[in-house]
């Protein structure tokens, strides 16, 4: 099973950058389908896929139709609209043998209407109130690709860990963590 966030023409390097850095997090595969509003060396996206994301697979892909044409035979594909009315929570993401895609569309005109009528039954909304028109895209693909890991037990993730500087180690507050070594004068 691979989970795979799928960018139709995204447009704002820092978005594609945070889902980037998301993608990375979570083991997910980053598939851009072009033209992209910017080149993939802009220094936010590399900022973001550098400094976090170094890890992550990117596949890009020349327009629709040729992203459509690599999907395997077991994909499950679905378009991330706010238009349909079917939410994302009411979806099973959990069988082991399907590669999931969630395909976001653009952040100023979303994914294109013969996509989104061509695949009726696969489109799914995140529930929002009537005070904004859309949810920003990297918050968009955080909230789909969290539900389906979650269902999915997060797979090869670590669901917790130790650090040196943890806080909430019982000496973490000791006296003198704060003292800095300031000049004598
Ligand atoms: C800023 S929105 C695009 C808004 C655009 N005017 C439209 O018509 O879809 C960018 C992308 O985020 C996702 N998105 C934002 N809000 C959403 C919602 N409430 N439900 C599902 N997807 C959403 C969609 O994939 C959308 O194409």
């Amino acid at each position: 099973m691979t989970n795979h966030i799928v960018l139709f023409e995204p447009e704002i390097p820092d978005n594609t950058g945070n889902i980037a850095r998301t993608c990375a997090g979570t083991n997910t595969v980053l598939d851009l389908i072009e033209p992209l509003g910017f080149h993939l060396d802009d220094k936010h996206l590399k900022r973001a896929v550098l400094d976090y994301g170094g890890e992550v697979e990117i596949r890009r892909h020349d327009d629709l139709r040729a992203f459509l044409a690599t999907l395997p035979d077991n994909a499950e594909m679905y378009l991330i609209s706010k238009f349909s009315s079917k939410a994302y929570t009411d979806v099973d993401y959990t069988d082991e043998s399907k590669d999931y895609y969630f395909v976001f569309g653009r952040e100023t005109t979303g994914l294109p209407e013969t996509f989104m009528r061509q695949y009726a039954d696969r489109n799914l909304r995140i529930p929002m109130s009537d005070k904004i028109r859309a949810f920003n895209l990297s918050n968009s693909a955080a909230i789909v690709i969290f539900e389906a890991l979650r269902q999915q037990g997060f797979p090869h993730m670590e669901k917790s860990h130790h650090y040196e500087n943890d806080k909430l180690k019982d000496d973490y507050n000791r006296p003198g963590r704060y003292q800095r070594n300031l000049p004598k004068h």
